[in-house]
């Protein structure tokens, strides 16, 4: 059975093309997010992206993930560094994931070098600019394991 991959977009990722574009470029959410699910189709994968402003709706999106999907990858924003509710979400549904930013955080704001996502983390990918998310397709499309996919999981 293929693998399925689901992108997670944060706050402000819905900018991303007009937002601060000498920081994060300027590529837009639909163009990456079809950029992704191209090259996951071209992997046999089958791929579905989501993006909200709201730290329970993202919380809402990955439990419904719980054994539905293979691999997660997410760009969590401004909540990469605050956020145990979603950090606890993806420890709470078993799903490896790969944490995505597309600037390099660690080269900015001291507060930004903190994540609750780390150390958890099957990966991190960070400073590649949009460049990255195909990067993580291609890992998680080549790399992580089948999980058993649970019809009954889906809330
Ligand atoms: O919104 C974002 C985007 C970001 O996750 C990135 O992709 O570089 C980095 C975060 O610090 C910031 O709040």
């Amino acid at each position: 059975m293929a693998r399925s991959i689901l992108l997670i977009n944060g706050p402000n990722l819905n900018l991303l093309g007009t937002r601060e574009p000498h920081i994060y470029g300027h590529t837009t959410l639909a163009d990456v997010e079809s950029d992704c699910r191209n090259t996951a189709a071209k992997h046999g994968c089958t791929f579905d992206a989501f993006q909200s402003n709201h730290e329970g709706a993202i919380v809402d999106r990955i439990q419904a993930a719980r054994g539905q999907v293979d691999g997660i990858i997410i760009n969590p924003g401004a909540f990469t560094h605050t956020s145990v509710a979603i950090r606890d979400a993806l420890l709470g549904i078993g799903v490896p994931f790969i944490e995505l930013h597309v600037s390099n955080v660690h080269a900015r704001e001291p507060w930004r070098h903190h994540s609750y996502f780390s150390d958890k983390a099957a990966g991190i990918i960070v400073g590649l600019g949009v460049y990255g998310y195909k990067v993580a397709v291609e890992h998680v499309a080549e790399n992580f394991k089948e999980l058993k996919k649970d019809p009954k999981a889906a809330l």
